[in-house]
This record gives C-alpha cells, sequence and structure tokens, in this order.
C-alpha cells in the first residue's frame, strides 16, 4: 500500500495563523509601484499625500447672477431700491467664474428685479461682502494632507486628489497569487462528467475571492496527481508569483502528495488545523514565498481560504481583515461538536417575532449549497463540546440585519413553490424575501411553536377524519392561529421514465426497492394511511426504512437507479424526467399564528402567493390545483 500522511496533532486557528504570519514577516518586505490617480481605485497609499493646488484654485462664484462690489449696494431696500449698471456696477457670473476686484460679492439671479431697461437691475436688498463667493482654498488648502498612509482608494478620494492637483500616487503592489488545482478525476466545467469526474469549480472560487481582496489571480490548469509535476509546477509559481495556492490533495489519501512535495521544496509549518471543515490545510514557506495547501472539499477550501489565505494578503496589502457583522441569535437545533477543532456551521438567520434565531444548514464539507444558502456562520470554538437547541449564540452575519428583518421565515415540509415564491418576492416587492428551512410538515409545526418561523407550510392528514391540517394546529397550538390555504398535491409513485417495472399502485411495490420520506413528514403520513387502508404492513415495504428528506431527493434516488419507486409530488417527478402513477391529493398549506397575519412581509407574501403571475407559473410546473389558493381561514377566534 502507498504511503499515507496520517496527522495525529492538529494546530488551534488562532496559533496557526500566528506562527505562519510570523515566518512570512521574517522573509518578507512589501513591493510599491506607482501609478495613475486614475487607476488607483482600492489601492493601498505607501505615504500620506498633501496638495499640490488649492481648490477652488481661485475666488469663484458660488451661483448664478452677477459679481458687484458690496459697498456699491449698501442702503438698498424695498423704499430705496438701487439700480446697477452692466460693466459699471456688476459683471453677470455663472457659478464657478472668477470674481476679481473690484468684485467681492454675488447676487442671485432670482434676487434680480427686471425694470425694464437694458444693461440694468433692480436690487432691493443690500449684498454682504463675500456672500455666494467660494473663496480660493475654501476646500483643500495648498500642502494640506489629502489622505493618510495606507488608506484604501475610494472613489471620492481619487476625485480630490486629482482636484488637488495629484496625478501620480505610490501604492502597495498587489499580490500575485498562482492557483493550482490538483486531481486526476477533477475536469474542465466544459467536459461531460463521466463516474468518478469532478468538476473544477473550487479555482473559480479561490479566483474571484483574490480578485475581491484587491490581489490578481492567476488560476492555472488542474496538475494530476503526479508527484513530479505538482513539484515542477509549484517551484516555477514561487519563483514568479508572491503567493501559490494548491488546492485538494491535502490530506491522507494515497495521492495526497503536496505535503511531502511542500516538504521537499521547503519549510511545512503547519499541516493540519483544528478547524471544521478545513482540518487538512497545510501552511508552507517554498522560496520564501508563501505557499497554502488547502482541502479539496468545496466547504473546506471556502473556510480554510477565509482563516489562512485573506490574513496573508490583508498583511501584504497592509490591511486588516474586514470586521465581521456579529449578532446574538437563538440556534434553532442543538449542535454537537467536538474539542478536537473549532467549528464552522452554516446558518440561515431570521427574524420572528422580536427574536433572531439561526437555523443550521447541513454541516458536510462537501455541501457547497450551504454556503449559498447560508446568512452566516455560527462558530463554535474549539473549547466548547456545542450548543443546545434554544441558547443564544453569536452569528457571524454576511447579510444585512435590515434584509434579515425583511424576510419571511418559512420552516416546514418542502415544495417547489416555496422555491417559486423565493424566486418572485424580491421582484414584485423589492426588499423583501423569503428563507425556507425544510424539516418536514410536523418539524414546521414545532419551529412555529418555538416562535422560530412565521409560517409552517404542512401537509398532514388526519387519519381519523380524512381532513388535511386543521385538526393538528388546533391540537397544538394555544395562541390563535390561521391557515393560509395553498395548493392542492397530487402525491403519488415516482418511477423510472417508461414505468419499466409497470408499477401501478401501492399493491405493486412488494418486490421493488423503495424510498420512504422521513418520520414527520407528510407524504410518509398519507404512504401510511394507505398502507392502513389497504391492509398492508410496512414489513412487506422493502426500503420502507429507507429515507429521504424531500421530494427531489426521493426523485433524485430514482433516477439514479438506487432506487425503483419513491413516493412524491408529480413536479419533482417532472423535473427529473421521470414517470409519475398518482395516488392521492392533499392539501399543502400554512399554518400561521393570527398575530403575522398583518405583517407587511406576509402581506407581501400573501400578494404574491394570490397573483396571477404566480399562478401561471405552478401550471408551468403541473400537478398542483389551485382553487383555495391564498384563501385565509382563522382557526381561532381572537382572545
Ligand atoms: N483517512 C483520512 N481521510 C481523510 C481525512 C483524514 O483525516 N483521514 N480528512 C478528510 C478531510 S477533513 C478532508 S477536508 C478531505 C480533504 O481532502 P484533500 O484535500 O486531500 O482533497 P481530495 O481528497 O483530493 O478531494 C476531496 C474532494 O474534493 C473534490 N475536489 C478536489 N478539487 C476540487 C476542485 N478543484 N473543485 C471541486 N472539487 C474538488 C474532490 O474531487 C473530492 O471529492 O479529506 C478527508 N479524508
Ligand atoms: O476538514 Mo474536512 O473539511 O472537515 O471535511
Amino acid at each position: 500500500m502507498e504511503k499515507r500522511n496520517l496527522y495525529l496533532k492538529t494546530t488551534p486557528v488562532d496559533e496557526a495563523i500566528a506562527i505562519y504570519l510570523k515566518a512570512i514577516k521574517e522573509i518578507w518586505s512589501p513591493i510599491y509601484e506607482t501609478i495613475p490617480v486614475t487607476a488607483s481605485l482600492n489601492r493601498v497609499t505607501r505615504h500620506a499625500i498633501f496638495a499640490k493646488y488649492c481648490s477652488p484654485l481661485f475666488n469663484a462664484s458660488a451661483m448664478d447672477g452677477i459679481a458687484v462690489n458690496s459697498e456699491k449696494t449698501i442702503g438698498a431696500n424695498e423704499a430705496t431700491p438701487i439700480d446697477l449698471e452692466l460693466g459699471v456696477d456688476f459683471k453677470v457670473v455663472d457659478t464657478g467664474d472668477p470674481i476679481n476686484p473690484p468684485y467681492d460679492a454675488v447676487i442671485m439671479a432670482e434676487d434680480l428685479i427686471d425694470i425694464g431697461v437694458e444693461n440694468k437691475v433692480r436690487i432691493v436688498s443690500a449684498a454682504s461682502s463675500w456672500q455666494h463667493i467660494r473663496s480660493i482654498g475654501e476646500d483643500i488648502v495648498v500642502g494640506e494632507m489629502l489622505l493618510p498612509s495606507n488608506h484604501k482608494i475610494r472613489p471620492i478620494d481619487i476625485s480630490v486628489l486629482l482636484s488637488a492637483g495629484i496625478l501620480e500616487v505610490e501604492v502597495i503592489k498587489c499580490s500575485e497569487v498562482a492557483i493550482f488545482p490538483t486531481g486526476t478525476e477533477i475536469i474542465e466545467p466544459t467536459e461531460e462528467p463521466k463516474e468518478g469526474d469532478i468538476i473544477e469549480s473550487n479555482s473559480r472560487m479561490f479566483e474571484n475571492m483574490i480578485t475581491l481582496l484587491g490581489g490578481i489571480p492567476h488560476r492555472f490548469p488542474t496538475i494530476e496527481d503526479d508527484y513530479d509535476k505538482i513539484k515542477e509546477k509549484i517551484k516555477e509559481a514561487t519563483e514568479k508569483y508572491d503567493m501559490v495556492i494548491v488546492n485538494a490533495g491535502s490530506s491522507a489519501g494515497t495521492e495526497d502528495y503536496t505535503v511531502h512535495v511542500l516538504r521537499e521544496l521547503g519549510q511545512v509549518l503547519i499541516h493540519g488545523v483544528a478547524i471544521k471543515p478545513g482540518k487538512p490545510v497545510i501552511l508552507a514557506i517554498v522560496n520564501n514565498k508563501p505557499v497554502i495547501g488547502l482541502p479539496g472539499y468545496p466547504v473546506s477550501a471556502y473556510i480554510g481560504f477565509e482563516n489562512f489565505v485573506i490574513p496573508v494578503i490583508n498583511m501584504f496589502s497592509g490591511q486588516a481583515k474586514d470586521k465581521t457583522n456579529e449578532v446574538e441569535a437563538v440556534i434553532t437545533k442543538r449542535l454537537v461538536s467536538s474539542l478536537k477543532h473549532k467549528e464552522y456551521v452554516r446558518v440561515k438567520v431570521g427574524s420572528v417575532g422580536g427574536k433572531i434565531v439561526a437555523a443550521p444548514l447541513a454541516r458536510g464539507a462537501g455541501a457547497a449549497m450551504s454556503l449559498v444558502r447560508a446568512d452566516g456562520f455560527c462558530v463554535i470554538d474549539q473549547n466548547s463540546e456545542g450548543v443546545e437547541a434554544g441558547e443564544k449564540v453569536k452569528i457571524e452575519l454576511y447579510r444585512s440585519l435590515q434584509e434579515i428583518e425583511n424576510t419571511v421565515v418559512v420552516i416546514g415540509s418542502h415544495d417547489l413553490i416555496l422555491d417559486v415564491i423565493g424566486d418572485m418576492m424580491p421582484n414584485t416587492h423589492p426588499n423583501t424575501f423569503v428563507s425556507s428551512t425544510h424539516v418536514g410538515s410536523m418539524g414546521g409545526l414545532m419551529a412555529l411553536m418555538r416562535k422560530e418561523a412565521h409560517m409552517a407550510p404542512i401537509h398532514l392528514l388526519d387519519e381519523k377524519t380524512g381532513e388535511y391540517n386543521i385538526n393538528y394546529i388546533k391540537r397544538m397550538f394555544k395562541d390563535p392561529m390561521a391557515l393560509i390555504k395553498g395548493v392542492g398535491r397530487i402525491q403519488g409513485l415516482i418511477v423510472k421514465k417508461g414505468n419499466p417495472l409497470h408499477i401501478q399502485g401501492i399493491d405493486d411495490l412488494k418486490n421493488h426497492r423503495f424510498v420512504n420520506r422521513q418520520r414527520g413528514a407528510g407524504t410518509r403520513l398519507l404512504f401510511d394511511y394507505k398502507l392502513m387502508e389497504m391492509g398492508i404492513s410496512p414489513d412487506e415495504i422493502k426500503g420502507y426504512d429507507r429515507e429521504a428528506s424531500t421530494h427531489m431527493a426521493v426523485a433524485a434516488l430514482v433516477g439514479s437507479n438506487s432506487a425503483d419507486v419513491g413516493m412524491g409530488i408529480q413536479s419533482a417527478a417532472k423535473a427529473m424526467d421521470l414517470d409519475f402513477i398518482p395516488i392521492g391529493e392533499e392539501e399543502y398549506d400554512f399554518a400561521i399564528p393570527q398575530t403575522y397575519l398583518d405583517l407587511p412581509i406576509i402581506q407581501s407574501f400573501l400578494d404574491v402567493l394570490k397573483s396571477e403571475k404566480f399562478k401561471e407559473r405552478l401550471q408551468e410546473l403541473g400537478g398542483y390545483s389551485l382553487n383555495r389558493i391564498g384563501e385565509i381561514q382563522l382557526l381561532r377566534e381572537e382572545v
């Protein structure tokens, strides 16, 4: 067997970065360059910059009107107006025109009275000297400091520098960063993937993160898992660039060569940091340049970049890391974390009834969508074993609090209609958003009880009455509740295209591989109801205990031949190009406390739900009936 890098010890995050930055400081000194001011946006000044010219450059009229000598206007009033003559007593000026002796004041055009005599105007109040004149140097005086050293240049700074006669500026050179994806399984996004292939995506993320930081990325083609090739490319890059990122191959796989190459070429200061995701980070110095190995999983790669690449680029550009926006929130789910690492849990954040709540998203290092969906991170310190549901936690937010407050928090059963509403809301009602988390109908009602959501989309069949939703809400809630009617959904069996196993109904499931929904999901209840009606025992269904958590997940399992059949909605089958056998129609509605009904964001949500455009989009998806959509049913009178 080939050699693996089994690393038993990981370094705490703060210690790792301190060791690394200290080592870089010893070998690095900043490089400067002089560039035109016009091209200096976001660059960082080396020295303080002082004005070469005054601004204004001369005494200038601040208004359109006439320039006068104020002495000649003394005594003017309604009873004793004064008439002034062009060329003798005044000169016509526009805003910005120079004002020179004998003139020392400007009267605005609208304060002049036309007396019908050519070249004459009348005034009925005196002008004070220097009125409506911007005097020389009023804004900027020669020699004044315009910008300090180590200042990041903004658009207004460029304008002021130019006004003060500065054409060039000495700035810190941008860091040029080489990026190397590695891995024999990695293909270009334009190639057709075969089994085992992974589409290259991380280097594009790094490239853009570097650009946002003001660096210059140089992204290279993927290097296959070949020791000598990796070695040659890294060595070459350290001769040309300020920093090198090597992606993947950082861990313990038999083809994870990065750390061995870096040990041969230079010095590996750290391999393995107490961070999750992101553990196998490598911090090295080769040829007096920092070389960072980031793990291959997208979330690990992102978090590794945030924690280790950003501090180095910021050090190079003399900048501190942007302060993260921190808020305190109540965590909606228990999070267990090991004392072995600091953990970055991605969360969705909402503001419900004056309380900020954070719902954890998928924790896997490969779950890139958790980063896309997240509003922030809940960072669990290395010395903490986790947090209990309902505990207060600190969240590093990367959306504004205002956006969070304008977001309808929807937790419950998933349906594609939530994605459609989420897509439409910000367009039809600017600055309003929908965030939806999928935990099944019962999970949604529980979240509503804990006041962690505004509404819960549910489809819960009462097995006794055959009625949907209402009884569950009445039974569970003391507070006055309402039901916003949603859609009728046709539920059925999702089977492969062409239905090769000739499945016609629940009767036919016995010999096939079934995939069920999770306990508490409405679809699961309907399935159990149907089994009961038909007198079939769950034991007779192969795969009854195999659970998927969304309709789309069920469809994906059938589509990939990992299951023969599953129960779900027609739109999921359609989206995956599968066949569908209808079993029954269910009511997918929104449970909501009555107190939230009048909130402006809920009103916007209702507007979208009732709009023609929304109905059109659902018709395109198919599988829905829309007779009562948007109707509000109050379930208990308010007390
Ligand atoms: N026995 C052990 N195995 C693993 C350990 C460990 O401690 N012992 N650590 C795990 C952890 S934690 C992580 S994180 C991963 C990181 O592994 P590598 O950095 O060596 O990365 P690969 O194995 O090459 O790839 C992981 C995954 O990411 C995909 N990938 C790689 N490059 C890209 C890219 N440019 N764009 C998109 N996706 C990429 C790759 O195909 C894999 O699926 O190791 C665990 N294993
Ligand atoms: O460090 Mo790995 O990223 O935890 O999965």
